[in-house]
């Protein structure tokens, strides 16, 4: 520990290389971030001195050398010996802390006193020779910070720095030095240097030849807030700097600005769909330097269509700079960049336009997320998206002007199962069984002026068509037969005629069916306490779950029909009709329902093949 300091204790001492190493491990997301400390010095050196001198040059220079060696130099407004020694040799000073508040200054990058010492992470010393531009002159100052914690301070003769400014070199550590290299450093100067509004410099070798020019870095003015010649020319303008800097193409842009946040910029419209729940990470500048490129919570979760390009100054980062710190500021940010991509929605959604059937087709996904908490976006989506119906692809206003009500089901499955019937019914049929739909169907059916409901067995069973009296008569005891037959596969059968004719058979099931049957197996499977519980939750019907509806339009039902009660081609017949009504519906075997059709093909091909066995009359083949 140090020297006794007096009444007020002993002063602590710091292990550098110990708290560079936290830096490295713990706080920062890698060595790159060392050049944004670099550039983030240089421009708040430049913006204190034009504080007081507005014409003063602001420009940074970096010059990458042989052997990983990097000069950092800008017009700033330099260090004097002084300052030097209490800002550089202190961990955690900085000059740029309003110090009653202890709050960074709203003009600086910086705040916490701790980024030159991310120069260790790829370099074991730090030279930094400044010149303050304070008036009368105070000579220049030599500082060499080494890894291990000690410093050197020279006081320079007054004249041997020309201007005033500072100039930090480094040599990086043979297995840093390509942080140091003359492409690495343009990288990462574009990356995190590309809107600052200084003069940012990189100093490259000439391809081929001897020599090196100067790379210019920085945009002077926000591409968003530049003047353009017309808004076609901002629009193309914007969607080239998208590809620039996103790397992809945009189907829209949507021009956001929070003025509390100090923030502006872009919100870019995929052009391809993403799932929901990929979340949305964006491009986020602070005072113009990126804090990062997959910034995460500036947008809620049913934005994930839109990725954003802003740039902030009232908003803070974390200590490590690479996210938002979340205070009040940014939650109301948050709110209104919310509200500003809704209202986009919205407005792009109530004028049909080539891109608002783009937005639809590609992102109709996101925009059903958020018609599932957002009424007047729910609204408009039952105007504009379509849904698969048994009518084809159609709105959810079209159904209901044309029927008034809206019949849906909350199960793909079901959707198919009743679709080839209820579509030659002329019944409209929602599919809802995709992600959302159901919930917002259900959402839709609390609205004004809507008629909403999920579709019941007993829906379809009304609109097929009862047999004549005779024909009830003539198989009733078939159908007595069938019944038996399906009766332990939890199914009661019923015999209708409806079109199409091709269609031998349909599954009819609703979601109390399937809730009752749910709970008779359970109620099978528990012990006689639970058992006991749960039986009144089956109510009081045995009913079967399902009801297999046999098409007496159809060819072959009317030949098994025709066979005797007891004839084993009947039951074998029926079993198949049952495994295929399941396989139409899309639902898989069971191993049960597989075992059935085993069986009944058995019982079919004895019945074809035995001489004088059961004779199915077959008069859909023409003779031979
Ligand atoms: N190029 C420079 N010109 C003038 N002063 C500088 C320069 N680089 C560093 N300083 C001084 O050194 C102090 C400490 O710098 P450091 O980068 O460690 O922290 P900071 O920039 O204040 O805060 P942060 O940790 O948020 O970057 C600064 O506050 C500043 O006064």
């Amino acid at each position: 520990m140090g020297e006794d300091t007096g009444p007020g204790g002993r002063a602590f001492q710091v292990d550098l290389r110990g708290v560079v190493d936290l830096l490295a491990r713990h706080l920062y997301s890698g060595p790159r971030v060392y050049l944004r400390e670099l550039l983030q010095n240089g421009v708040d050196a430049i913006t204190a001195r034009r504080a007081v001198d507005p014409d003063a040059p602001a420009t940074v220079r970096l010059r990458p050398g042989p052997d990983g060696t990097l000069e950092v130099t800008d017009t700033g407004v330099g260090l004097t010996p002084g300052q030097a020694e209490e800002l550089l040799a202190t961990v955690g000073r900085s000059s740029k802390r309003d110090l009653d508040l202890g709050l960074g200054r709203e003009e600086f990058l910086g705040q916490f006193g701790i980024g030159l010492l991310s120069a260790f992470m790829v370099a074991d010393e730090i030279e930094l020779v400044s010149q303050s531009a304070l008036d009368p002159p105070a000579p220049p100052v030599r500082w060499v910070g080494h890894a291990d914690g000690r410093y050197d301070l020279t006081v320079l003769p007054v004249g041997s720095v020309a201007a005033p400014g500072s100039t930090v070199r480094l040599r990086a550590r043979r297995d840093m030095e390509h942080w140091a290299a003359a492409e690495t450093v343009v990288a990462l100067a574009q990356e995190f240097g590309s809107l600052l509004p200084v003069d940012v410099a990189v100093e490259v070798p000439l391809p081929g030849a001897a020599g090196t020019a100067w790379r210019r870095i920085s945009e002077p003015v926000l591409p968003w807030r530049a003047t353009y010649a017309d808004d076609d020319a901002r629009t193309a303008a914007l969607a080239a700097y998208c590809e620039r800097s996103l790397g992809f193409t945009p189907l829209a842009h949507i021009d956001l600005e929070v003025p509390l946040a100090g923030l502006s910029g872009v919100a870019y419209v995929l052009p391809t769909a993403v799932p929901p729940g990929a979340g949305s990470r964006h491009r986020v500048y602070l005072k113009r330097m990126l804090l990062g490129t997959q910034v995460e919570d500036l947008l809620p979760e049913w934005a994930f269509f839109v990725r954003c390009v802003v740039d902030a100054s009232a908003l803070r980062p974390t200590a490590s700079r690479e996210q938002l710190y979340t205070d009040d500021l940014l939650l109301a940010a948050q709110e209104s960049l919310a509200a500003q991509v809704r209202a986009w929605t919205v407005a792009t959604l109530t004028s049909p336009s080539d891109v608002s059937r783009e937005v639809v087709t590609t992102h109709h996904l996101a925009l059903r997320s958020l018609a599932v908490t957002d009424d007047e976006v729910l609204d408009l989506v039952a105007q504009v998206l379509p849904f698969e119906t048994t009518d084809g692809q159609q709105t959810l206003a079209h159904v209901r002007d044309a029927h008034g009500d809206v019949l849906h089901t909350t199960r793909v499955e079901d959707y198919r199962r009743v679709a080839p019937v209820a579509r030659a019914q002329g019944m409209t049929v929602v599919n809802a069984g995709y992600v959302y739909d159901a919930d917002l169907l259900e959402r839709l059916a609390r609205r004004p002026g809507w008629r909403v409901r999920e579709l019941q067995a007993r829906d379809v069973a009304q609109v097929l068509e009862p047999l004549e009296p005779h024909r009830e008569l003539e198989v009733l005891d078939q159908v007595q037969a069938a019944r038996d037959v399906v009766r332990p596969l939890d199914c009661d059968l019923v015999v209708r005629r409806f079109a199409p004719e091709q269609v031998p058979a349909v599954l009819l099931e609703d979601r109390d069916g399937r809730h009752a049957s749910d709970v008779r197996r359970t109620v099978a499977q528990a012990d006689d306490l639970w058992g006991g519980v749960l039986a009144g939750f089956a109510g009081d019907t045995d009913e079967p779950a399902r009801r297999l509806v046999l098409n007496d339009d159809n060819p072959t039902v009317r030949r098994l029909l025709g066979v005797a009660p007891d004839a084993p081609v009947l039951a074998a017949g029926v079993r198949s009709l049952y495994v295929t009504a399941v396989l139409l519906a899309g639902e898989p075997l069971r191993v049960r329902e597989a075992e059935l059709m085993n069986d009944a093909m058995a019982v079919l091909l004895d019945a074809g093949l035995a001489p004088g066995g059961t004779h199915v009359p077959d008069d859909t083949q023409e003779d031979v």
